[in-house]
């Protein structure tokens, strides 16, 4: 059965099971919201130019980590001509004919290369997100390529380029993170925690009315963390202090958002970032979010060097497929994001 929106959708239909109730649309919380905040712009390039510039980028990724546990990146080193080239396969491959896509269908996350509709429990959940979507496994490369699609035909090599590049990016912000947090610059890379890369590619397309539905639920990511490449398109928004924060899209900057681990293994120092997508009414919108995670069997807890007497471990050590069976659990169970995290915190019993 053909389930993809974009080959469904006549653009004014609107099924039931996309409408979500009142509580849970965006709402005056999302589409219209006025908020004269916004998500910091930080500079990379200042990081490299002298120590007083890397100060100067360490203290606004930890002032925005700390505050919404997201930031976004200019002038991070990805060429604008890459970034252009991996929207061009991500909407190719979305507007593929139907029958293109139909081998690619999988609602497994254990697959390297899942393409589905909505979300993993597509055919359990009550309500459908307005997307399509694909997460794909991405390290190492020449493994993980020949099950990505063969259609665009350079799908493969710019999306390896692309997802490449992005990990470089990620080493360089969790260093950064490390200098901030006090902790050994090389913290993150010996610890694992960000080994693995995974990638959910996301498809909006146009849909007739964004103020009745979702793209994607309100969450925090299951990475260490994530960087988004979105185009000129709006539609991710964070929460700060119980407002929704729209990211202004521009397309050679990156959204970057910290995961659970990363509070986790900051020991609550610094926040993954919640957020949110919403649809809009003219245009497709296309995002690419990749993920920093750790290995299966890598243990995810406080660093030692922001343990002391004062402040204790505030989480439990979880291996990451335990942690990520939570993580699941959190969503199949309808947990609130702040459900799940608080399921790793050191008095919470397991299930
Ligand atoms: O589409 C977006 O901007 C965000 C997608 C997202 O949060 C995710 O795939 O985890
Ligand atoms: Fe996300």
């Amino acid at each position: 059965m053909n389930l993809f929106v974009h080959n469904w959708s006549d653009g004014k239909t609107l099924p039931k099971s996309y409408i979500f109730p009142p509580e849970k649309r965006p709402g005056e919380h999302g589409l219209t919201l006025k908020t004269n905040q916004s998500v910091p712009i930080i500079d990379l390039s200042k990081a490299y130019a002298d120590d007083a510039g890397r100060a100067e980028v360490v203290s606004q990724i930890m002032k925005a980590s700390k505050e919404i546990g997201a930031f976004q990146v200019k002038n991070h080193g990805v060429p604008s001509k890459l970034l252009n080239e991996a929207r061009t396969m991500i909407k190719e491959f979305f507007e593929l004919p139907a029958e293109d896509k139909e081998k690619y269908i999988s609602y497994s996350h254990k697959d390297i290369f899942a393409l589905y509709t909505s979300n993993y429990n597509y055919f359990a959940e009550e309500i459908h997100f307005w997307r399509d979507v694909i997460t794909q496994r991405c390290l190492p490369v020449e493994e993980c390529a020949p099950y990505w699609p063969d259609k665009p035909a350079k799908y493969r090599e710019v999306i390896g380029e692309f997802t490449t590049q992005a990990n470089e990016v990620g080493k360089v912000l969790l260093e950064l993170i490390a200098e901030g947090l006090g902790l050994e610059r090389d913290y993150f890379e010996k610890s694992g925690l960000g080994e693995e890369l995974d990638m959910n590619v996301n498809h909006y397309p146009p849909c007739p009315d964004p103020t009745l539905t979702l793209a994607v639920a309100r969450h925090r990511d299951r990475s260490l963390i994530t960087l988004v490449m979105q185009g000129d398109v709006a539609g991710l928004q964070f929460l700060k202090d119980g407002e929704w924060i729209p990211v202004d899209p521009m397309p050679d900057v990156f959204a970057v958002n910290l995961g659970n681990v990363m509070q986790v293994a900051s020991n609550g120092l610094l926040k993954s970032g919640e957020h949110q997508a919403v649809t809009n009414q003219k245009v497709a919108r296309e995002s690419a979010a990749v993920f920093l995670c750790p290995g299966d069997d890598r243990v995810i807890e406080p660093a030692k060097g922001l343990i002391s007497e004062e402040k204790p471990a505030l989480y439990r050590p979880l291996q990451y497929h335990e942690f990520l069976a939570a993580h699941n659990r959190g969503r199949t169970h309808k947990l609130t994001a702040d459900e799940t995290l608080k399921s790793f915190l050191i008095n919470q019993p397991t299930t």
